[in-house]
């Protein structure tokens, strides 16, 4: 007790001691914005119109000042509520003694001893907080190896700056500070978990970070929270090299971007680039014509079972074979690039058509076809420039040669007068038209090169007589898939699944803008996006520096997503890390084993979760009219019992609508689009509900219900694994949800359970 009681009075002092360094930090650097602030008003009011642009890149360098400082001061101001979380104390081999390090989402080291006050979480050493238990360990740092012994890890519980607790940890004891958090209720953003990351977690997050990496996780293992913080990871250990605008986040709606965007200021990557995939291409590629959601495609497939051919048209346009059209259309177009005849002056060769071609083909082999266009017509420039001063040289030569022949050879005073003018005044004709023509001609020279514009060369493709030529046969699909493309294309409009054709096109004609360049992209729910998708990605930015998380238990676009991982890792990132992660956090064992249950109903085997320890209600069945006349009670007993995020997850938009307008204003039930924000109660979709979670899920099917169908199963298992405590599934029959074909014992009928709220 007293040992308690002194190593309390301890920590205490460390924090008190931490808490006044950062004060003075604070205080430094406040003084220092008053200070910017100033000189930055000063400037100002000795600017006027005539300034230099000096004097606003001043004002500009002020500015950026100002925000560093001032990001810096808000993260300072913010990590001081809770400085640290955890502490290792750490005897490396080589050192006299041991060392005490305190973890926290910063570094803050001593000015004057720059010893560490508090340690960074992505730091090398602070991985083995992570990863080994208590022992003999070893971490890894600028490529050396460095050995020692852990004999403590402990962790805080800091609020407000205070020090409420503390625990250590060792083999035996569970993590107590990630069942504390995972027992909390969910807000309406993801939130940061560098106190509680798992090992298997700490593995992927610190996977090789020049490698691709290509994750399959269960649902609610943190997939999402990991990428982030692996990007969090790679800007802090390559700090030096990338910038966190050159990070590029793929998110599969915007309403889960909003839901991401709290997270990445803690995280620091704020900066990194968010967007969809839909998003992201439009703009690079400046398309102007709608595109027809892949979203509302599966909703098609949801309602009406997917309409006449878009389905297989979606699924084509994503595949492989698909691919091989595109290089096949490619070599096509690449030949128009041949020219045929030399680059001349005034009848002088410059540089021969094989050379050019040469240039072309062979040394810009790696450059988009415009970018080698650029660099030829850049050396026939050179080269022109060079060899014209020959050419009038020699050209000069020849005249004042045949002028000497004239002077010096002929006899006749009168015929030599005529010669000797015409030769001189031919002499300047000649000079000032190869003059003339050298100005033109590099010009003249390039137009023979085509001038593609993407917006019409594809579209082109889909016409028979240039499609037939680039297949080995021909068939009824493919005649309709050209069709029903043709027909979109006359109304100016775009399928989602051409964007990823566009893109491959666009990297081999013009390539990307520089400022489009993503160095480091991760894509979350990558089961859904197509082979051609992120193939074209990764063709597009030239980059292997990819993170690529999903689950295909929860692949929804079946029709077009990923089927399994080694498409990507055989073909796309052959040189990628693939890892596992098994366990989830989210939800509750009892939840987890209905959703578990239901994909044994599907005819691959697909990778389940494994629930850490918690125990929470069994999952409840609860027919319409139960649920209507109970509903305000439930929902004042989620209140009260602190379940504030409440989502009812519909299996189509129509139905979320219908129940939208049928639900009391005063419920403030929100239906969410992908427009958005996130709020506590929502009437969402099941397709729009992936990747988000909420404290209760109330599944609904009043007229629509569940199949025993792919699709219909991975939308039941999607909606089923997004609560954190509470699933309740109402419809008519227990069948609405396939609950017959389930084991027993998974879930409550309101008969056996009592309908009660209260009795729950
Ligand atoms: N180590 C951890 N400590 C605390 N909470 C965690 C941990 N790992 C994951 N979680 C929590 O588990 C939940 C699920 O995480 P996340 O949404 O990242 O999972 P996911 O794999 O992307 O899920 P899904 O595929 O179902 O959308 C989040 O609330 C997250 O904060």
């Amino acid at each position: 007790m007293t040992e308690n009681h002194n190593e309390f009075s301890q920590e205490l002092e460390r924090l008190t001691f931490t808490k006044a360094y950062m004060d003075q930090l604070i205080a430094a650097q406040q003084s220092g914005q008053e200070e910017l602030k100033k000189r930055q008003e000063d400037t100002l009011a000795r600017l006027d119109f005539k300034d230099s642009s000096l004097r606003y890149q001043e004002m500009l360098s002020h500015a950026n000042f100002m925000k560093m400082s001032k990001e810096q001061l808000e993260s300072l101001i913010h990590l001081r509520k809770k400085p640290y979380f955890a502490r290792i104390d750490f005897h490396r081999k080589e050192k006299p003694e041991q060392e005490i390090f305190y973890i926290g989402k910063m570094s803050l080291f001593d000015r004057e001893t720059q010893m560490p006050i508090i340690l960074d979480w992505r730091s090398p050493l602070a991985n083995v907080y992570y990863e080994g238990r208590l022992g003999e360990v070893s971490y890894e740092a600028h490529g050396d190896l460095y050995e020692g012994n852990v004999s403590l890890k402990r962790q805080y519980q800091i609020e407000e700056g205070e020090l409420l607790d503390f625990r250590d940890i060792d083999m035996t004891t569970k993590d107590d500070l990630l069942q504390d958090s995972l027992a909390q209720n969910s807000d309406t953003r993801l939130t940061e978990i560098v106190a509680t990351i798992q090992e298997e977690q700490n593995k992927v997050i610190r996977a090789d970070l020049r490698k691709p990496i290509i994750v399959q996780g269960a649902a609610g293992s943190g997939k999402t929270t990991i990428a982030l913080h692996r990007i969090s990871y790679f800007l802090y250990t390559m700090r030096d090299i990338f910038k966190p605008e050159e990070m590029l986040i793929l998110a599969p709606n915007r309403l889960f971007i909003n839901y991401i965007a709290e997270v990445l200021p803690e995280l620091g990557v704020q900066r990194s680039r968010q967007s969809t995939y839909q998003d992201f291409v439009k703009q690079v590629l400046g398309l102007k014509w709608s595109v027809i959601s892949k979203h509302s495609m599966l909703m098609d497939a949801v309602e009406n079972g997917g309409r006449g051919d878009s389905l297989w048209t979606a699924e084509y346009k994503g595949s492989k074979a698909f691919k091989a059209v595109l290089n096949a259309y490619l070599q096509q177009i690449k030949k128009e690039y041949k020219v045929e005849g030399d680059f001349t002056l005034s009848g002088f060769r410059i540089k021969s058509a094989k050379a050019i071609n040469q240039l072309f083909f062979d040394k810009y082999n790696y450059f988009p076809y415009k970018t080698r266009v650029n660099k030829i017509k850049a050396v026939l420039q050179s080269e022109l420039k060079r060899k014209k001063k020959q050419i009038l040289t020699k050209m000069a030569q020849k005249y004042d040669e045949e002028l000497d022949k004239a002077l010096y050879g002929m006899k006749n005073p009168d015929k030599r007068k005529t010669r000797v003018s015409y030769l001189i005044t031919r002499k300047e004709e000649r000079l000032k038209e190869v003059e003339t023509e050298a100005r033109y001609a590099v010009q003249r020279f390039m137009k023979q090169y085509p001038k593609h514009k993407l917006t019409d060369l594809y579209p082109s493709l889909f016409k028979d007589e240039v499609y037939t030529t680039l297949v080995d046969e021909d068939s009824d699909s493919l005649k309709r898939m050209r069709r029903h493309s043709r027909l979109l294309f006359k109304q100016k409009k775009w399928s989602e699944e051409d964007l990823a054709p566009l893109l491959y096109l666009h990297s081999f004609i013009t390539g990307l803008d520089r400022d489009d360049q993503a160095k480091k992209v991760v894509i979350d729910e990558a089961q859904d996006y197509s082979f051609m998708e992120i193939y074209s990605l990764r063709r597009a930015l030239r980059t292997d520096l990819f993170t690529i998380v999903g689950d295909l238990a929860q692949g929804i676009y079946h029709y077009r997503g990923l089927k399994n991982w080694e498409v990507l890792t055989e073909e796309v990132f052959t040189t990628s890390n693939y890892l596992t992660l098994q366990k989830t956090y989210r939800t509750t064992i009892e939840i987890m084993d209905l959703a578990n249950d239901l994909l044994r109903l599907m005819p691959d085997e697909l990778p389940g979760a494994e629930p850490v320890v918690r125990h929470g209600k069994k999952p409840q069945f609860l027919t319409v009219a139960e649920w209507e006349g109970l509903f305000e009670s439930l929902i004042a007993d989620f209140n009260s019992q602190g379940l504030k995020t409440i989502a009812i997850v519909t299996k189509t938009q129509e139905e979320a609508e219908r129940l939208h307008e049928r639900m009391p204003a005063e419920m403030n039930f929100v239906k969410m689009d992908e427009e958005q924000q996130m709020g506590e109660r929502m009437i969402v979709p099941a397709y729009l509900a992936k990747g988000l979670e909420f404290d209760v899920v109330c599944l609904y099917a009043n007229h629509t219900s569940y199949h025993l169908n792919e699709l219909d199963v991975k939308l039941l298992y999607v909606a089923m694994t997004r609560p954190l405590h509470r699933l309740y599934l109402i419809g008519h029959s227990e069948n609405d949800f396939l609950l017959h074909h389930v084991s027993e014992g998974l879930f409550e009928d309101h008969a056996e359970a009592g309908i009660h709220p209260k009795s729950e």
